[in-house]
């Protein structure tokens, strides 16, 4: 589904990626784990043409990407939904979620949305700047959805929630898969992005140090790559 090779990004003369390569098979999640400042961000901004590598490639069904600007990379089918929501503070739910509805015959609508998210129906007339951080990651969810994505690419979505919303957008996570969308997940927690994880991937200073199953990710490899406690 989405296969990305041996990318090198750079930021003017720092060279931050190191020839990054994984996968994203049919419905399924492969996980991006690293600590601070390893490349997470860079590499999903670099899969979506926001910081375009200078080398190696972007595959997606067989088309490559990595030449192609943002907006018609998210048309060919790579959906973000990026860190920190993004969403626009003084439009309403509605509105938000009409800024990328894209009309696909059989694919997401607004409607759908509301149906996945029917807190995002209760909410529909309040501007996204008064709703609760889950509500927002929701909208920002909503809103990627509504590109009708082949494949989505989550950056730490858990980021400033509580633990009743991570488990709602874990819940909404294997909803999403079940109904098989192909998803790249970001995350520094560590535990909630295992519990989704068919395929893990550990950077380290823009390289890949871990790339195999979540049965594969011990805990003391865990322990070892992330310096956290088994
Ligand atoms: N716009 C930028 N200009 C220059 N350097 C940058 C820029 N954005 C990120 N970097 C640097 O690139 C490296 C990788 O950053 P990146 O945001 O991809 O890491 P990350 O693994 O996503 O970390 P975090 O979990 O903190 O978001 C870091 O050293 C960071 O300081």
């Amino acid at each position: 589904m989405l296969e990305v090779k041996d990318l090198h990004t750079y930021y003017g003369e720092s060279h931050i990626l190191h020839g990054v390569s994984l996968q994203v098979k049919e419905s399924s999640v492969s996980i991006l784990l690293g600590r601070n400042g390893m490349g997470k961000t860079t590499t999903i901004h670099s899969i979506i043409g926001l910081v375009p590598p200078k080398s190696g490639q972007v595959i997606l069904s067989g088309e490559e990407l990595q030449t192609k600007p943002s907006y018609q990379i998210s048309k060919m089918g790579v959906g973000l939904v990026p860190q920190g929501r993004r969403i626009f503070p003084n439009l309403t739910v509605k509105e938000n979620l009409l800024t990328t509805h894209r009309s696909v015959k059989g694919g997401w609508t607004i409607n759908k949305i509301f149906e996945l998210f029917p807190r995002l129906k209760e909410r529909e007339t309040s501007m996204g700047g008064n709703l609760s951080g889950g509500e927002q990651q929701m909208l920002s969810i909503g809103r990627a959805l509504l590109t009708n994505p082949k494949v989505l690419l989550l950056d730490e979505p858990s980021e400033g929630l509580s633990p009743i919303m991570v488990k709602e957008v874990v819940n909404i996570i294997k909803q999403l898969k079940m109904s098989g969308l192909s998803m790249l997940l970001v995350e520094q927690n560590v535990s909630m992005a295992l519990e989704l994880a068919d395929h893990v991937y550990v950077l380290n200073k823009g390289k890949v140090v871990f790339d195999g199953t979540a049965e594969e990710f011990s805990p003391t490899i865990r322990h070892d790559l992330l310096s956290l406690s088994s």
